[in-house]
Order: C-alpha cells, then structure tokens, then sequence
C-alpha cells in the first residue's frame, strides 16, 4: 500500500478513537473530582492495615454505596489513578493509590496535590462559563453587547463576583495557595542569590499569603508584605514576616525593593498588563529594583503555522490555561515570549532576562515531563545577564550600602578576632583569632561547621582557604612568625603542618588567584616568601629594605600588609614600616634573591608623606581594576592608579626628610601639577591603633572600606572619595572586613570576640550621623597588641635587634625607637590588666606551645 494511503488510514483510526474524548471527556474529570469529594485517596493511605483496601473497606471507610464505588473505582483503576492489587493472602483483590491519586488528596498540604486546584476548576460557577465560549470566539471584538463568559453567566468578573461570594473565593484562594505550595520552593530554589540584600518584598495579587510565606521561610532576612483585595486580606494568614496589606494594585503597590507577580499578570489584557507593571517599577527603586514574574510562556509558532516543538507536554497545560483565561477572566491570557516583551517592553522596563524552571529545562531535552510546572518563567528588571553577575549588578547599588546592618553575630572565639574572610562559593566564613583556632563557619545559619586549633604558639593573624581544594586547604600565619598549613580530612578531621617561619610576626598572607598551590607571606623581617604546597619548602624571595641607597642592606623594612593583582597575578604589592607601598615583579626574581627582584618594580607614596618618619602602611587592596589602595596609620586612605608609581628607585628630594611636609599643609595643597595623578583620598576613619587592613567593596570595586580605632566601620564611595556611611560595628578598634565574593554582604572584626556579618536588611536607608567626630579613645600604641610575656620578650628582641643592626637608625632615631619600647612595654600592662586567660578549648595554655 502507498504510503499516503497507509497514513490517512492510521490517522482515520486515531481519529476513531480520539473522538471519544471529546464526547465523554468530561467523564474523566467528574470521576476524579468525585474521588476527590469522598476523599477515596486519603481512605488508601490511611488504611490500618497498610494492606490494599477492599472494595468493601472502601465503602465503609468513605460511605458510599458499594455497587456505585466499584463502577467509579474499575473507571479510576482503568484511568491510571488506582491500582488493584491482590491483598496478602491472595483471596481478595483491593486498591491502592499511586502518584497521581496521592496529588488528589486534599487533605494534604505538601506541595504536591493540586486537589484544591481541581474543585475550584470542577465548581459549578467555574464550569458554567465553559459553555459560552464560543460566544465570545464568534463575536469579533469584545465589547458590552458581547460580555465575556464568566461575565455573561455571573454578571460580573471574576473578582468581584468573588468578592460577593465568600465561598467562592475561598475556593480561589484555596486553589491558589496549592499551587504556591507547589511551584514556590522551585522558584526559591532557582532564584539563588536573587533575594541577597533585598529587604522588601510586595507580592502584588498575592492571596492569603502563601508565596510569601514560602518566600520568607526561605530567605529569612525578608520582610514580605502580602497584597491583595481587601476581601482576600481579611481572610489572609497570619505568617511570622509577612504583613497582609490591602489595596488595588490599579491604584498604587507600596514601595519595596523588589516585587513577585505570581499568576496575576495572565488574568489581564495587555493594556491593564502594562499598567501593572508600571505600578509595579514605580514601587522599587530606580536601576537596581527586582520585578519577579512568575508566569508559564506559550511556545512561538514556526512558519509553518505549527507550534513550536518547544519542550515537553506542559505545552499542552499552558494552552488549556490559556483557554481558561479566555472563558474566567475578561481579557486575560498566557503569552508568547512576544508578547510578553511587548508589554514589558511598554511598560517601561529597559532589560529583562527569561528564566526557566529546572524541570521544564530538561523537559525541552527529554520530552518526557509528565511534571506540571506550568509556570517556568520569571523576569526580572536588570537581565540579560547571568544569575551570578546579576547579584553582582545588584550589589553595587548604593541603596544597598545604605541598608547594610547587622545580620548575625557569630560567637565562638575566645580572643580578638584577627582575620574573616569568605570561601570561593560565599557560603562559608574562615576566621582566625588570639585564641589560636581557626574556625569555619555557616554564617548564613550563624553555625559553626569546624573549629579547630591552628597549631600556631600565637595570635592567628590570617587564615584562608586556598582556591580549588574543596575547601580542605587552609594557610595560616600568626604572631609566632609561623605559616602553616590546615588540611581538612574525612570526617572533618584536621591535621596541621608547619611550611616555614618570619623572624618577629607574620601579619598577611595572600594567595595567586585561582591557584591552588601558591601564596605569599610577609612578616616584619621584612621577608617576602613564596610558598608552593607542592613543594618542601618557600622560596624566600628578598627582604624588604629602604628606597635610600645609603641604608639598603642595613634595614629591612617591617612588612605588614601584601596583596597581589587581580588582573595580573604576576604582580603584588607589599607595605609596612615606611611611606612607599612597593609593587614587585614576580617574573623578576632571578632565583638568587639578589639585584633585578629585591629592588621595586614601582613604589606608590602620596607626595605629600614622601619623608614622614611618622607615617607606614598597615593595609593594602587591589581593585579589580589594578587600582593600589592603601591605607596609612595615624593618615588617610589612598588609592592609586597604575600611572601613579614612583618608579623603581624613588629618590627622596633631599637627604631624607626629617622635617616632613605637614599633613594638613600637604593635603589641602598637593604640590602635583598634574591634578590627575594625585592620589584619591578617604578620610574620617581613624587607623592609629592595631594593623588596619582596607577593602574594595562591590562588584566593581564601587566602594572603599575599613575599620577604624572608634569601633565604626567606614564606607566611602570610590570615585569621589565621599563618606557615604558610617556603621556601629563594635565598642573597640575594627581591623578587618570582608567583601563577599559574590553578594552585598560585609564580615567584620576587631578587638572584640565576635564576628560581625551585615547585610542589606535594614528597612530603612542609612545618613551618615550627625557628628563624625571620632571618639577620643585612649591610644594603646600603634600596631602592639602583645598578649603573652613570651611575646613580649620576643618583640623586645625583634626591637633590639632591629636597633642593633641598624647604627644609621640608631643614630637617626633613637628616641622613636624608645618610644616604641615604651609604647610595647605599656601596652602589655594595659592588656595583661584586661586579658582573661586564653586557653583554648583543648585546654592548652601559651606555655604549651612554647615548650
Ligand atoms: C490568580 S490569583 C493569584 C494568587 C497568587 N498570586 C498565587 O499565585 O497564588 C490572582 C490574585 O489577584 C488578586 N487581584 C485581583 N485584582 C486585584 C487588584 N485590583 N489589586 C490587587 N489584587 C488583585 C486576586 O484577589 C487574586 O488573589
């Protein structure tokens, strides 16, 4: 036979067939929602026995006439919903329920039935309209004479004949809480990030609450405001988070900072569409504000007038949901990716980005979703940018730096807390402290995960993870002048190993970007070392000496702070006990530590503390633009450009200057021609105490950040240099914060114990206060925090030492170098007053670790 003829015959039997679903088709649905009303499901799953029920247990258990139940169950049983099955002893046969029967319970609320959906659908006001349907397809234009056909059946729309009607709506409302239950954990799941620094959410339409319960359970730090009719808020939960706020959202949505639209915006036509959304942009803020939809997305037809072989079944759902529109609401639809944009794009948004659930993703792939995520897509106001780089967008709004506060306080070490710094992923905290343990926290939940001792004699002074270990590789370096390694075994097990030693305290580590094996350490021996895990031991790559010719080789330079190019890994810069921050080569070291590498690739110094004997570094950062921040004790932060260096050999104007140009005098009057070279400045902050590190904070290195001795964490915009907040952190000096590497989230430290994580939660946006003033606190001594005698005698040695192998110095400066004897003698006595007792949880003492 012609193969024509062979397919017209297939598709004439097919035809024979199908016909009988559109004819009784309705049987199918009546016998579920009667299956559904004798709650025949529950009956099987509550069944004692935990055997197959029997039609005569059924009967009894739901009341219905044996007779009838058997005719509905061999139907049900037929259709797929029940099994029957042999009972145990083989005599009897009973039923079952399977996956679908279960999604038909309704007593149950798990996020799987969609029993409420199906006896709002199956509800004789909802059915009523199906039959005009073609009064509406019939008439060409949809205007008074021809009333649309839930319209036409009830005399009004569907809302306000719920409004009239109680019952009905709380079918609606039913059925729709279902089916946030459902679909609201999917979109949680997917929307990773996107609710990071967002304070507040409207969920406009949003029924008695559900999404947003859902949404707040998940994303804790939200206050969600449910809005909706004020007949649907009258009946609408009360949820811990939420707030039920009544309104039209034709009229005005209260502003927040981001909107979700779940299953509203399909019951309008495209011009109130475009009004909502309007409303909706109008109520986040300008740029940075989130409108998330949630709403299915009809395939596109090809040419040839076929659908689109989009992805799966569900294609089949969305156009029977389109189809309900047509017959519940008055102009509603689902929309093609077309369409939608048409009205995004009216309603003013400039960029959106398409999302779809995971399932219906691989649905497109495997054409076998029997899953029924009708909704697959949300949009949101900044797209067409990866989730990633969109929370990167978005943490770089100032609205956000404005909303930081206090998120949790994470309590675990006994001593100050020296280091915080995130891991790859963001979701885990790494923190090192006086206390000599390394703890890893769930700063999220506020838990921690692991704490361990570092095996360190003294103050951990840096603690990080090193990049592409799965987190299993921890570097250490302490006041005891040790680097050591953490690994992280099975079952959290940890084993601690020396890799090698600063003579006088090691303060910063920095790891080569993306680089599993290699970091880099300064101490103040002035020593750069390169570690390489793979390796026995570090190459120490030169000692850090003076930029005068005269006391090269006679004085190394005390290291406090190194930081290595983001964009060039080759290079990093290294400050401390004098005024030039130095950026070296790496590819410059010849190996036998001598001329090429030792000397500077470049020097950074503002040209008004060239000369100040007062003045050295204790922190440094790199932007993700190269930029050179540094910032300066008893001074100001500065942030350099590349074009800013100094060069390889720096010559002071004149014999080093002892007689240094004024602070104030140079700041207000800075002796470069060329206005563009000097160095931004960030003031107000005050770094006279401790080793005051400083921070880029934002996806684009927007902002600048640092602790200071007034316990106040500052936030300064970049470009500009303006203060823009000032934030209470802790009573004493705040050392370090941290960015988060991917979200607007700051971990910050200091003198006290705790760990301090701000996020954008704040209702309200931040001033600056009134009086910046700084508290007037008594100074204990610039960078001297000396916490054992042993240390104590250890940095007199440092002291001495350096003195003695220093005649220029001694000669030059003797007084300061008495005054920094004094200064570490006294502090020790202010802090031995105050210091508890520091043994650790092993029960170790200092002593141990010395011995
Ligand atoms: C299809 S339901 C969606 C409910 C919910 N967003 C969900 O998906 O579970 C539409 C909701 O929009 C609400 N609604 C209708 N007109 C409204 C208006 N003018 N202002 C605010 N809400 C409205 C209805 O009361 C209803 O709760």
């Amino acid at each position: 036979m012609e193969e024509s003829k062979r397919n017209l015959l297939d598709e004439e039997a097919k035809a024979s067939l199908d016909i009988w679903r559109y004819v009784f088709g309705f049987a199918d649905i009546a016998a579920a929602k009667c299956a559904i009303d004798l709650k025949i499901p529950e009956a099987n799953e509550n069944h004692p026995s935990s055997q197959p029920v029997t039609l005569t247990e059924l009967s009894s258990a739901v009341s219905a006439s044996p007779s009838h139940l058997l005719r509905i169950m061999r139907f049900l049983v037929h259709q797929g919903l029940f099994k029957e099955v042999p009972t145990k002893d083989g005599l009897a046969t009973g039923y079952t329920n399977t996956p679908l029967s279960r999604r038909m319970m309704i007593t149950k609320r798990d996020g799987k039935s969609e029993a409420p959906l199906l006896l709002l659908e199956t509800s004789p006001e909802m059915l009523a309209p199906w039959l005009k349907l073609s009064s509406v397809v019939s008439s060409p234009v949809l205007n008074v004479s021809t009333p649309p056909p839930f319209d036409a059946v009830h005399g009004k729309d569907l809302w306000s004949f719920a409004q009239d009607n109680p019952c009905h709506s709380e079918l609606i409302n039913e059925a729709m809480a279902c089916d946030a239950r459902r679909v609201m954990p999917r979109v949680a799941g997917a929307c990773h990030g996107l609710f990071d620094g967002v304070a507040t959410v409207v969920d406009v339409g949003g029924g008695t609450g559900e999404t947003l319960g859902i949404l707040v359970k998940e994303f804790p730090w939200i206050k969600g405001f449910n809005f909706d009719l004020p007949h649907v808020i009258e009946v609408a939960q009360v949820l811990d988070g939420v707030e039920n706020v009544e309104g039209d959202m034709f009229d005005s949505i209260p502003a927040c900072d981001a909107v979700i639209i779940k299953w509203v915006l399909h019951d309008w036509g495209d011009k109130d569409c475009i009004k909502i959304l309007k409303n909706c942009k109008e109520a986040v803020p300008p740029n940075v504000g989130k409108v998330l939809i949630v709403e299915c997305v009809i395939g596109e037809k090809k040419n040839t007038m076929v659908v689109e072989e989009r992805d799966d079944k569900l294609e089949h759902v969305r156009l029977q949901l389109d189809m309900v529109m047509m017959v519940h609401t008055s102009t509603g639809k689902e929309r093609t990716l077309k369409e939608w944009d048409f009205v995004l794009t009216e309603a003013g948004f400039a960029r959106y980005e398409e999302e779809m659930s995971e399932k219906a993703k691989k649905g497109r792939s495997n054409f076998n979703g029997l899953h029924h995520p009708v909704v697959d897509f949300w949009r949101r106001e900044v797209g067409g940018i990866s989730s990633r780089n969109f929370s990167n967008r978005f943490s770089a709004s100032e609205n956000l730096v404005l909303r930081l506060e206090i998120y949790k306080k994470l309590e675990k070490h006994k001593g100050c807390v020296n280091t915080v710094s995130f891991n790859a992923e963001g979701d885990v905290l790494i923190s090192g402290s006086d206390d000599r343990r390394v703890v890893l926290w769930d700063w999220q939940l506020g838990n921690v995960k692991l704490s361990f001792h570092s095996g360190h004699a003294n103050n951990v002074f840096q603690a990080k993870f090193m990049p592409f270990s799965d987190d299993r590789t921890i570097v250490t370096c302490a006041a005891d002048g040790m680097v050591r390694r953490a690994s992280i075994l099975e079952g959290d097990k940890v084993e601690t190993s020396f890799l090698g030693l600063h003579q006088g305290r090691a303060h910063k580590l920095c790891i080569e970007p993306g680089n599993p094996h290699i970091f880099y350490t300064c101490g103040e021996d002035g020593l750069v070392q390169r570690f390489d895990l793979r390796t026995e031991a570090p190459t120490e790559l030169f000692t850090c000496q003076s930029v005068d010719p005269r006391r090269r080789n006679m004085e190394a330079i005390q290291l406090n702070a190194i930081a290595i190019d983001p964009r060039n890994s080759n290079l990093f810069a290294v400050g401390g006990m004098d005024e030039y921050a130095r950026l070296y080569d790496v590819r410059r070291f010849q190996g036998d530590g001598s001329n090429g590498f030792t000397r500077a690739a470049d020097h950074f110094c503002p040209p008004h503390l060239i000369g100040n004997e007062e003045v050295g570094i204790t922190g440094l950062a790199f932007s993700e633009q190269s930029e050179l921040l540094v910032s300066y004790n008893d001074e100001f932060i500065y942030l350099f450009t590349p074009d800013m260096g100094l060069g390889s050999s720096p010559i002071p104007s004149s014999p080093i200057s002892k007689s240094s140009v004024s602070k104030s005098e140079s700041a207000s009057s800075p002796k470069d021609e060329n206005e563009h070279l000097v160095p931004l400045v960030y003031k107000g902050h005050k770094n006279s105490e401790t080793v005051k590190g400083v921070n880029f904070f934002g996806p684009r290195s927007e902002y600048v950040v640092s602790g200071s001795d007034c316990g106040r964490i500052f936030i300064w915009r970049k470009k500009g240099g303006e203060l823009i907040r000032v934030m209470e952190a802790d009573r004493h000096v705040v050392n370090c914060i941290e960015p988060h590497p991917h979200i607007p989230v700051l971990a910050s430290s200091g003198i006290e114990s705790d760990i301090k994580v701000w996020t954008s939660k704040a209702a309200e946006r931040a001033t600056l206060p009134e009086n910046i003033e700084l508290r007037k606190r008594t100074p204990r001594g610039w960078m001297y925090r000396v916490s054992s005698p042993q240390e104590l005698l250890a940095q007199l040695f440092s002291l001495q030492n350096r003195s003695s192998s220093s005649p220029e110095r001694e000669g030059e400066s003797s007084s300061a170098t008495g005054r920094e004897l004094l200064d570490l003698i006294l502090t020790f006595n202010d802090q031995s007053d105050d210091e508890n007792a520091t043994d650790d949880e092993d029960g170790n003492s200092h002593e141990d670790f010395f011995s």
